[in-house]
């Protein structure tokens, strides 16, 4: 159903609380391909039928056909992203991709080649950029931008849904042009992206417990809703814990934009039932990134899950809601 003039809800799967993704289509008749909406990258890639036979998380996922598509534009520009954890290789080529019910004419990326690691762990097929046009590889104008120039949205925001239990249905949810209240409680209350134009705020500090443990003179956070987990200047990362004690640990706090948002233990701790016992993880992995760039925060798909997030390209800014 039309919803926001023009545009549909898309539905998100959860898979384990760390990847969410959802559907779009390239190409006529339409190639479906689920990617994940990454705030925190602006480029479009899926597999490429002309991939390397050696590149096996390629051929494990779903490729793009140029040659089965009527309305493909060739372009063939060399095209490489260098992620921290792996590489994506491959060509430029142009098609209609329809996110949202919306269809844009867009410049994307086929990878030939994709590092085994870590897209062997992708249950996704392939990433779309969400964030602002300069964080955008060779200049490609991202999806959102080229939907927004279409006026077809009655507000030029995306808002994100995550899922906190893979076992509910939908996963997660994507509104282009508006929010969906079926997914948040009570207001929204935002802040002023830095003038860098990425999806990231200044924020104010980080307490564990009663205490102000981090970022006390400030730092910046981004939020990225294509990272799983949070992300800090830490050196634990991959902390296990007694799961015994989950129950006794304390809150963590952000302080971002006057307000305070509380993760519990049931948000950062991921509690896997093994057959040797239960295995108790703290999510927060550390990421140390030196000044001027940092230090940096980046909160994921865990912060997200608990604080309905709508991103605001009109006023440059983002509203976090409590998450039902
Ligand atoms: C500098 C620039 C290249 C633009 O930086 C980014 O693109 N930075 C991206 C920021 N958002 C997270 C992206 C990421 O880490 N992955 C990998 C990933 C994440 C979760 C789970 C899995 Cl399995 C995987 Cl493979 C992409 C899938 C979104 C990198």
């Amino acid at each position: 159903e039309d919803t926001n003039n023009g545009t549909v809800p898309t539905p998100l799967t959860n898979y384990l609380d760390t990847q969410y993704y959802g559907e779009i289509s390239i190409g006529s008749p339409a190639q479906m391909f689920n990617v994940v909406f990454d705030t925190g990258s602006a480029n479009l890639w899926v597999p490429s039928q002309s991939c390397s036979p050696f590149s096996t998380a390629c051929f494990t996922h779903n490729r793009y056909d140029a040659s089965k598509s009527r309305t493909h534009i060739e372009n063939g520009t060399g095209f490489s992203i260098q992620y921290a954890a792996g590489n994506v290789r491959g060509f430029l080529s142009e098609d209609v991709v329809v996110v949202g019910g919306i269809p844009v004419v867009q410049v994307f990326a086929e990878a030939t080649a994709l590092s085994a690691m870590p897209f062997i762990f992708a249950k996704f097929d392939g990433v779309l950029g969400m964030g602002y046009p300069n964080v955008a590889i060779d200049g490609i104008t991202p999806v959102f931008d080229r939907i927004m120039s279409q006026h077809v949205l009655k507000e030029e925001v995306f808002s994100v849904y995550y899922s906190r239990d893979p076992k509910h249905s939908p996963g997660g949810e994507l509104v282009l042009g508006g929010t969906d209240p079926n997914y948040y409680t009570g207001n929204f209350n935002y802040m002023g992206t830095k003038e860098t134009g990425k999806w990231e705020v200044t924020m104010k500090g980080v307490s564990v417990g009663m205490d102000m443990m981090f970022c006390a003179e400030g730092c910046t956070a981004v939020i990225d809703t294509g990272s799983s987990y949070i992300t800090g200047p830490l050196d634990e990362s991959g902390y296990k814990v007694n799961c015994d004690t989950v129950k006794t640990l304390p809150s963590v706090t952000f302080h971002l934009g006057g307000q305070e948002y509380s993760l519990t233990q049931e948000d950062y701790i991921l509690w896997q039932s093994q057959i040797e016992g239960d295995v108790c993880t703290v999510t927060f992995r550390g990421l140390d990134v030196p000044p001027p760039t940092g230090p940096i925060w980046i909160l994921g798909a865990n912060f997200i899950a608990r604080y309905y997030t709508e991103f605001d390209r009109r006023n440059n800014r983002i509203g976090f809601a409590a998450a039902v």
